[in-house]
Order: structure tokens, then sequence, then C-alpha cells
């Protein structure tokens, strides 16, 4: 399907009230059925670039359209959903698992907001999908981050938005949660599904995510992770938050084995890049030394 028909971000520009521009002259489009990374540095756009996307902050320049309209007809037809970072949301709000998720429907609903049948089954079809069904009755505020995350998921299904973007989906959760997650987004992919997913995780990208957006306040690059993620464009995109080492020689082999890895890490999730050929060289996502 064309780059048209998927989401599409043209030299948006988004400046603060404070006068302060976050965004300029971003650029960049992600196809239907695909997962997109959106990579940066803290205060680098990602939350600014959200926001744009789902209209919350005006446009000073550019446009973004989605499934080949605006995004105000985007959230009419409720087709962007939107999974939040944990900081953002209220815990200490009384409200049940099962609200939570039923939120997702809101926007097909009249303004009494009474459930029907379709959208209770919607609930407990998006409930089962994230392996929630247990907690539906528990407050939300007695969860797990890992279980938090997952009912947001939930709320993300129930909406069925075609756009689904996921601000931090792994922060605070461990590691067979962020497996199930995973596998989640994989299956939304293949139901054509658009994804942008904000994470840090560098390592799990390149096995999630088709396509990157690098990211500091514009787009530095974007395409294919096999061939945003080299080591010239990560460099580019944290500067000297990152750290770099190559292992190579008797460090690495006990023999005469000459291949170097090279690794680059924020100290928590390493981006490894196997090979010599490290400044020329793509990621490659099933992780094949050259
Ligand atoms: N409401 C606001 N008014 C003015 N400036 C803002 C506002 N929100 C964010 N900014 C600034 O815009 C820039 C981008 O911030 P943004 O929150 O989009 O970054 P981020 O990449 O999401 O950061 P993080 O990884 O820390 O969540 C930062 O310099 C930030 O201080």
């Amino acid at each position: 399907m064309s780059q048209e028909a998927g989401l599409a971000v043209r030299q948006v520009t988004v400046t603060y009230r404070n006068g302060n521009t976050a965004l300029r002259d971003a650029s960049f489009a992600v196809p239907v059925g695909s997962i997109a990374a959106l990579v940066g540095v803290n205060g680098s756009g990602k939350s600014t670039l959200f926001k744009a996307i789902m209209g919350f902050v005006p446009l000073a320049r550019g446009a973004v359209t989605v499934l080949g309209g605006t995004i105000q007809e985007a959230l009419k037809r409720n087709q962007i959903a939107y999974v939040p970072q944990s900081e953002e949301v209220d815990w200490t709000f009384p409200v049940l698992v099962e609200d939570v998720v039923m939120m997702g429907r809101y926007g097909r609903m009249n303004f009494l907001r009474i459930p029907k049948q379709a959208d209770r089954d919607r609930v407990d079809t998006a409930l089962t999908r994230v392996g929630m069904q247990d907690f539906r009755k528990r407050q939300i505020g007695e969860l797990s981050g890992g279980q938090k995350k997952r009912v947001f998921l939930a709320r993300a299904l129930a909406q069925e938005g075609k756009v689904i973007l996921l601000d931090e989906p792994f922060t605070g959760v461990d590691v067979k949660t962020e497996e199930a997650i995973i596998d989640l987004l994989t299956a939304l992919r293949e139901e054509g599904c658009i994804m942008l997913v904000s994470t840090h995780n560098l390592g799990s990208v390149p096995r999630f995510c088709d396509r990157a957006v690098l990211i500091n306040r514009t787009v530095l690059a974007s395409g294919p992770t096999r061939e945003v993620f080299t080591h010239d464009n990560l460099e580019r995109a944290f500067g000297g938050v990152l750290r770099q080492f190559t292992l190579g020689g008797t460090d690495l082999h006990d023999d005469e084995d000459e291949r170097r890895v090279t690794v680059l890490t924020d100290d928590e999730h390493p981006f490894v890049i196997y090979g010599d050929e490290q400044r020329k060289a793509a990621a490659d996502p099933s992780g094949e030394k050259p």
C-alpha cells in the first residue's frame, strides 16, 4: 500500500505558547501495516510529535495526514488510539480496569455513554487479548506497572484505532510483559495497523520495528530500520549520551577470529553492531553476523 495511505508527517513545526519551537520541519511517513520506532534523547520532541498527531497542539507549519485524511477526520472516526506514558495517568482515580477499557469505546457512543452489547464484546476481546480478563474488576491503581500498560493497550484495542501511538510502552515492565507486548504489536501489524512507538530501548528496536524515526527537534533520519539504525545516525541522534565500545581480538575470541563487535549503549539497552564495517553497516534485524 502507498505511504500516502498511512501516516504522513510533512514539514511539521510546533511552537509552544512560550515561544519554544520543540519541533521544526519534521517529515516522515509510516505505511499501513508497519511498526515504527520513534527514538531520541529526552527533550528531543517525541511527546510533542505525538501531541501534534493527536491534534493536541496547533501546527505552526506543515501538515499531518492519517489514512489519506486530516487529523480532524481521523479523530472523528476514532482512528487514532494512544497508549500514554505511566506518569501521565492519575492512578489514584477510582476506576475499574473494565471501565478504563470501555473508555476506548466512548467515541463510538452517544453523549449518554451507555454501552451496547457490541461495546461489551469489544472490551471482553481486548481484555482477553492482553491477558487481563481476571483483573477486570480491579481498581486500576491496584495493578503492577506492566499490568497497567496492558490495560491501556486493551483500551487502544477496544477503540479499534488504525493508528496506535505508544509512548514508552516498555518502561517499568518486565521481560515477559515486554515480549507479550511485542507479540501483540506484531499481530496488530499483520492486521494492518500503523504503530508509532517511542522508546529508549535501542536494543529491541531492530527486533520488532520494521521502521525507525530518529528525532532531535527535527527528524534526523527515517525509513526501514536496517537503513536508519546505523552507527553514524545513532551517534547524531544521541551524541555523547551513548557509550560506545568495540570488542575484538583476544577480548572476544580465544582463536584467530578477526571479527569485531561494537556496542552502542545508554547502559541499559545495548544496541550491538557486528562486523568491522560498523560505520557503513546497517543493523541486521536477523542478528546474523556478516
Ligand atoms: N508545554 C510546553 N511548553 C513549552 N515547551 C515545552 C512544552 N512541552 C515540552 N516543551 C519543550 O519542548 C521540547 C521537547 O519536549 P518533548 O516533551 O516533546 O520531548 P520528549 O522527547 O518527549 O522528551 P522525554 O524523552 O523526556 O519524554 C523540550 O525542550 C521541552 O522542554
